[in-house]
């Protein structure tokens, strides 16, 4: 019951580049997940902020209730300092070997989530602001993986950095390929090419791992699992979209993951 105070009750703050991203556990169940805005004031001491909480949480602000940060942007991070039971995850405490210092701790998130939800080796496409390749051998190591501009980030950019472009929103639906107006041009080229490009990362994984896990994760993951299950559905059909990778991540390494041998 979301309602009973309870001392298993912990919070995820998964601060990406676009957005907050929020987790509310019960001991090692996810009750909900929301998103809020960046914030530009730091948190009073102790106290969270009101306005983080969809209405039906409003009482957890009272509580003084631990809260987990996991942030690819140092000054969000920084807001959050003075409320004292929050505590920042490290890439240390990551279950994963040949991490390298600079990765993002989202993706060493998403990926510990994956293999732990859906086995190892893994591969993690997180299709967010950037958009990234995050691959994990049987052995628990990261293999490697590559980083783009994420389908919104290029479409901002295109219309942010030429004089004739507009603003474009990303399509539900697959566009058609050969455009004859220019927000549909701009539509095709971005998504095809970013789809050919994901297309040959996962051709490239499944030889060196035949059948191996894909999972697909991010703000606009929906979106391309559409476009890629009308343009190559045998494809579509054998990966994976989680939404809440990153927290699947968090959870082992709180204190609260205790039910599961994960070795
Ligand atoms: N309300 C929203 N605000 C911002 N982006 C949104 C929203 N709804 C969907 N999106 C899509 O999500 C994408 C951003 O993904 P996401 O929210 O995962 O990024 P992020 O906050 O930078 O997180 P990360 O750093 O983990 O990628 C954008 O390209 C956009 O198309
Ligand atoms: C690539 C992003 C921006 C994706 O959110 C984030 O994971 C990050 O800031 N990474 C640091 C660089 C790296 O992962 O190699
Ligand atoms: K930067």
């Amino acid at each position: 019951m979301i309602n009973d105070r309870n001392s298993k009750d912990w919070l995820g703050l998964m601060i990406g580049n676009s957005r907050l991203h929020w987790a509310f556990f019960s001991g090692n169940t996810l009750q909900q997940t929301w998103d809020s805005e960046h914030h530009s004031t730091p948190v009073v001491e102790g106290k969270l902020p009101q306005a983080i909480f969809p209405a039906d949480l409003g009482f957890l602000v009272r509580e003084n209730i631990p809260l987990y940060i996991a942030s690819v942007v140092p000054s969000q991070a920084r807001l959050w300092q003075e409320y004292s039971p929050a505590k920042i995850i490290t890439l240390e405490e990551i279950p994963l070997k040949k991490l390298y210092p600079t990765l993002g701790i989202d993706r060493a998130l998403a990926a510990i989530g994956a293999g732990i939800t859906y086995g190892f080796p893994c591969l993690v496409i997180d299709a967010g602001t950037a958009l990234t390749f995050t691959a994990v051998d049987s052995d628990h190591a990261l293999m490697g993986g590559a980083i783009l501009p994420g389908l919104g980030l290029q479409l901002q950019t295109l219309a942010r950095k030429t004089a004739a472009l507009p603003d474009v929103s990303l399509p539900e639906l697959l566009p058609p390929r050969w455009a004859l107006n220019t927000p549909e041009a701009i539509k095709s080229g971005v998504i095809y090419t970013l789809m050919a490009g994901v297309k040959d990362f996962i051709e490239h994984w499944w030889t060196q791992f035949p059948s191996a896990v894909v999972v697909v994760t991010g703000g606009d993951s929906q979106s391309l699992w559409t476009y890629l299950q009308t343009q190559t559905p045998e494809i579509a059909q054998a990966i994976k979209v989680h939404g809440e990778l990153i927290f699947w991540g968090m959870r082992v390494i709180t204190n609260s993951y205790v039910d599961v041998d994960l070795y």
